[in-house]
């Protein structure tokens, strides 16, 4: 899995269209979203991540916990994003591992939102711009290697 941390003053999306055959079914409501003082997280789940999902998952936790400690954020939005990898996981298995971190996010105590999956959203992002407003990380399970 690869993830891009934004702290951000805000993060807003608009759906526009469906990227895939069969995008997750969404409310209307769910079509536009915003969360203000959030540190936004991009996520491509990769191939490698389908031999061990559930792995995965809390190791994302854990990371996203650690950055979020340290720029003081209680907010968190989950936004899938296709873009961070050549060798994306199948929409399915992605979908589950996006929909458990939010709800292992939200365990933790943290107000989160996670944008629909299966579409191409309008977005606009105020980065906040301190040292470690923007960072990545790579987890992969045990026994496989980054490439
Ligand atoms: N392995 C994967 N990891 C994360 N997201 C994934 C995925 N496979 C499919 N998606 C979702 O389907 C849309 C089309 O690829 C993706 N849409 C996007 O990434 C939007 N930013 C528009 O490009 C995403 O919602």
């Amino acid at each position: 899995m690869r993830m891009l941390l934004i702290h951000s003053d805000y993060l807003e999306y608009e759906v526009k269209d469906r990227a895939l055959k069969n995008p997750e079914p969404i409310s209307e409501e769910q079509k536009k979203g915003r969360l203000d003082e959030v540190l936004a997280v991009f996520m491509s789940v990769e191939k490698a991540d389908e031999t061990n999902p559930d792995e995965v998952v809390e190791k994302a936790v854990i990371e996203i916990k650690d950055v979020a400690s340290q720029v003081k954020a209680d907010r968190i939005f989950v936004y899938p994003f296709a873009h961070l990898s050549s060798e994306l996981a199948k929409p399915d298995v992605a979908l589950k591992v996006l929909q458990r971190i939010e709800e292992r996010l939200r365990q933790e105590g943290f107000e989160v939102k996670r944008a629909p999956f299966g579409y191409y959203k309008a977005f606009r992002l105020s980065c906040k711009g301190h040292p470690l407003a923007e960072l990545s990380r790579t987890i992969v399970p045990s026994g496989e290697t980054v490439s």
